[in-house]
């Protein structure tokens, strides 16, 4: 019997105006599942991301968590059912350390509610405690223990990068979606940040989603790779069955004719 679908997007579109950004674009992702997310610039990646997890709302198309129907509702609805993400752009708090970071993830599950965190009530104390040892184990995992103390605005791209999905991996998600986890990175940091995610995916059992222009980075590492072309999905297999999908050869020629793709 195959894993229990984490996300289900039923024929998603998005339009922006006159732009049909995302068309038709459907995903079952699976508990434990490693799923790429590829395609030329301008395809309908990060669209597609923000639809999963909230940040838009689709045109039309449904959407549900652990089957629930969440089409509509806002990041943090997502994010309290396990739905963790991480953006394009680095967003730490920069002026708090690496622990603090970690521990504004794992609020979203711990947390106590305003009262006893505006009076600092015992409640409050004990979910800090839990907060805090929950930080620590993510911590090791992702090797960031000797850097708990620093101020994140000073760490380095790659362990700034690290951080972001440490703090991501302290709400507990059932799914993680990184979006282009590698821009930026040199090849060393590259092959650190692929170990991370391959021990995300099998000691925590997350599924994992990822957004990459890095092919050989995708097709090393995910089981099942969904390709978007203009807002459509051309192809969704095997990296060996998407490597030779000729709708997915001419998704990247046609671009790289018209001097677009960087894949
Ligand atoms: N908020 C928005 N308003 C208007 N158009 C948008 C908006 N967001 C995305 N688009 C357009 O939708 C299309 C898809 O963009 P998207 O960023 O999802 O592609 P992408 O595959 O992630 O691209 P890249 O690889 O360059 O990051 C593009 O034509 C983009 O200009």
């Amino acid at each position: 019997m195959s894993a229990p679908e984490v996300i289900t997007a039923d024929n998603l579109t998005r339009r922006f105006g006159g732009l049909v950004a995302v068309e038709g674009y459907s995903l079952a992702l699976r508990a434990g599942e490693l799923v790429g997310l590829i395609g030329p610039n301008g395809a309908g990646k990060t669209t597609a991301f923000n639809l999963l997890t909230g940040v838009i709302r689709p045109t039309s198309g449904r959407i549900r968590i652990a089957g629930e129907d969440l089409t509509g509702r806002a990041p943090n609805a997502l994010a309290r059912r396990g739905i963790a993400r991480t953006f394009q752009n680095i967003r730490l708090f920069s002026d708090l350390s690496v622990l603090e970071n970690i521990m504004c993830g794992a609020h979203m599950r711990y947390g106590a509610s305003i009262f006893p965190t505006l009076f600092q009530l015992p409640a409050f104390r004990r979910a800090e405690r839990v907060i805090e040892q929950r930080a620590m184990e993510i911590s090791e995992l992702t090797g960031l223990t000797h850097l708990m103390g620093r101020r994140a605005g000073d760490l380095s791209y790659g362990d700034q990068r690290r951080v972001e999905i440490a703090r991501a991996l302290a709400s507990e998600p059932t799914a993680l979606l990184l979006d282009e986890p590698a821009a930026g990175l040199n090849p060393s940091e590259t092959e650190t940040l692929v170990d991370l995610i391959r021990g995300i995916n099998r000691q925590l059992g997350a599924a994992v989603m990822v957004v990459e222009h890095d092919m050989r980075l995708v097709m090393g590492l995910c089981q099942r790779v969904q390709v978007l072309n203009r807002g459509r999905l051309v192809a969704d297999g095997t990296p060996a069955e998407v490597q030779n999908n000729p709708g997915v050869i001419e998704a990247y020629l046609g671009t790289r004719r018209n001097g677009g793709a960087n894949a």
